[in-house]
């Protein structure tokens, strides 16, 4: 995408292999920091803060993680040991795992004075592979978005949490659509769930849509409801951190509710869901797919900007008061219109999901 007019990807190598640089998303929308991720240990504390989130980039940065770590050591354990590392900085967005298995599967067999840079080439490989899998959802949910649009002219979106540009390499997922449907010349509106607790709608969804020029409201969580009752929502679209084999949608905590308010105002409810985030060893959603619990603090207390600019952070809960912080929860396929993949718009149905992605399955006991 662009920031300020110049083309970004969200994370760039070194030319000498000894590092990436990552856009810091725990300082937007009040400052644009990059860093560069030089250690393993860096890796897993961008990944564990969130400077890098969104399931397909904390895939591609943990691929890139595990080929800087076997520079220091390239032997079986030191893959195994690096991988173990970075697999435990977030549990649920199984692109964390998918794309630690494929840079495994590749480096094994290598010999280990090969392993470092081969593992480089193919982190870059799967950074390339993520901007194409993201340009592919991009182009089959613009067909939804037409439609819609041939036969009311506006469109009215909403989106939740942050499943754009940022929390890919390129495009994003539950935006892609829409930033094709804009280069395509389609009126469209996006409401924005500011998304608590960490408002990655209200501080990078909203501030990606700015960058980009796509008209935009940032609505509170609980709005979404009432404005599909009214008639103000033609379409939903957001991302997902884990499909399961029978097409349950884990995602942002608050995304099942808005499921719920779709289905009940009959708005249709898509999720831009590209392969490296199904898992489909799974097939029952709410009983399997780890929900990564985060610390209290992101609910006790805000991040924000004075209005004479200073960023400060203030407490918004009693200090008595206890706290509870699942970060995701799980959308029955029952309640999802479809998933927008990069081989196209498909039911949230296992045959369906096992039809477009054959090389995918797995055995299960
Ligand atoms: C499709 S990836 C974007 C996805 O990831 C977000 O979670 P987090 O910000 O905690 O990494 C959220 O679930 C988005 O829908």
């Amino acid at each position: 995408m662009r920031v300020d007019g110049k083309p970004l990807r969200t994370i760039w190598p070194a030319a000498d292999e000894s590092r990436v640089t990552i856009i810091d998303q725990t300082r937007l929308p009040h400052e644009f920091v990059i860093c560069e991720l030089a250690t393993l240990g860096d890796f897993e504390v961008a990944i564990r803060e969130m400077k890098v989130r969104g399931a397909p980039l904390i895939g591609v940065t943990a691929a890139y993680g595990l080929a800087i770590a076997l520079r220091d050591d390239p032997s079986d354990t030191g893959l195994a040991a690096a991988s173990a590392r970075l697999l435990a900085t977030r549990p649920t967005a199984v692109n964390l795992a998918w794309a630690l298995d494929v840079m495994r599967a590749d480096l094994f067999g290598l010999p280990i004075a090969e392993r470092a840079a081969a593992a480089f080439a193919k982190a870059g490989e799967l950074a390339d592979l993520d901007v194409a899998i993201c340009d592919a959802i991009g182009a089959n949910g613009l067909a939804l978005i037409a439609k819609i649009a041939q036969r009311k002219g506006r469109v009215s979106i909403l989106t939740h949490c942050n499943a754009g540009w940022l929390c890919a390499v390129d495009w994003g997922t539950a935006t892609a659509p829409i930033y094709k449907a804009q280069e395509a010349g389609i009126d469209l509106h996006v409401y924005v769930d500011e998304t608590r607790p960490r408002n990655q709608g209200a501080s990078l969804t909203a501030w990606e849509l700015g960058q980009q020029g796509v008209s935009h409201q940032v609505i509170v969580d609980n709005a979404g409801g009432h404005i599909m009752q009214h008639g103000g929502v033609d379409l939903v679209i957001v991302g997902t951190d884990r499909t399961t084999a029978t097409g349950d949608v884990c995602n942002k905590i608050g995304t099942y509710l808005k499921a719920l308010a779709a289905k009940d105002n009959g708005v249709p409810f898509y999720v831009a869901a590209p392969s490296s985030s199904i898992d489909f060893a799974i097939f029952d959603g709410v009983r399997d797919i780890p929900i990564e619990e985060r610390s209290a603090r992101e609910v006790t207390h805000m991040r924000g900007r004075t209005d004479d600019g200073r960023l400060e952070t203030v407490r918004i809960v009693p200090e008595g008061s206890r706290v509870a912080n699942p970060a995701f929860d799980v959308t029955p396929a029952r309640l999802v219109s479809g998933l927008i993949t990069e081989r196209g718009i498909i039911p949230a149905r296992r045959e369906a999901l096992a039809t477009a992605f054959p090389e995918r399955l797995v055995l299960v006991e």
